[in-house]
């Protein structure tokens, strides 16, 4: 009989492949989601064993999690450079390139893994594709302007050829969703995105638009769990290419 990993099962044999490479004394970026949250459950079980590390969280989330475990925390004003982030994705492929912010908390792991020597991700196989994009990509912007900056994107992106719907994300029926640095999410539903490096630069350059999902150039290595195991792209010890 073929024993089947439920994708809890997986996300979490992802985390601890990744955690089997945390060493004493290490600066960690904590990410954000369920598979982020196994990762913190396990690094609170070597931290009760001994193991000596400071975190730093990428959402409120993550830190209240974080600090019921005993783990160690700081944040990036007192220890603005970190060895290693380990976080989720909702969507990676082959290129490291991912997709980020189902959870609401782009913006922070962002500024976190730019802020480590490295990043882990980790994930189940449902989450690798082959083009970026059949996940919504989530846009943050400034509440300021929220209508304009919506107008401005859909201006944009049809001008790069990308056709589909924007959302915005509700915490509520009729209740914006705010995210922990107080700002409002688009889900931008495009469908493949070919060329997410130069969808990146343009919706930098909106005004309003505080940060997007796509990480490019931050992930170091991807942790995969399938069905078969754990299986590694990218390199597990150097830093950004
Ligand atoms: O904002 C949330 C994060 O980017 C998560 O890491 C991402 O949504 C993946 O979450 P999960 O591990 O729950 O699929």
């Amino acid at each position: 009989m073929t024993a089947t990993l439920s994708a809890d099962a997986m996300k979490r044999a992802a985390a601890q492949a990744a955690l089997d490479h945390v060493a004493h004394g290490m600066r960690l970026g904590l990410g954000t989601g369920s598979t982020a949250a196994h990762f913190v459950d396990l690094l609170g079980a070597r931290v009760r064993d001994g193991l000596e590390v400071v975190g730093v969280p990428t959402s409120e989330r993550t830190r209240l999690q974080a600090e019921g475990l005993g783990i160690k925390l700081s944040t990036l004003d007192e220890t603005p450079e970190l060895d290693l982030t380990i976080d989720g994705a909702d969507e990676f492929d082959a290129s490291l390139r991912l997709i980020k912010g189902g959870g609401g908390a782009l913006l922070r792991e962002k500024i976190v893994a730019a802020a480590s020597m490295r990043m882990f991700v980790i994930a189940d196989a449902t989450k690798e594709v082959g083009t970026l994009g059949a996940f919504p990509l989530p846009v943050e912007i400034d509440r300021f302007g929220a209508r304009s900056t919506r107008l401005h994107i859909e201006r944009v992106v049809r001008g790069l050829g990308l056709i589909g719907t924007i959302t915005q994300r509700l915490s509520a029926p009729d209740t914006p969703y705010v995210t922990d640095g107080g700002h409002f999410i688009l889900d931008c539903a495009f469908g493949a995105i070919d060329a997410p490096e130069a969808l990146s630069e343009r919706l930098y350059a909106i005004p309003g638009v505080v940060d997007h999902g796509l990480f490019i150039g931050l992930a170091t290595a991807i942790f995969i769990a399938g069905a078969g195991g754990v299986r590694i792209i990218g390199d597990v010890t150097g830093g950004p290419a």
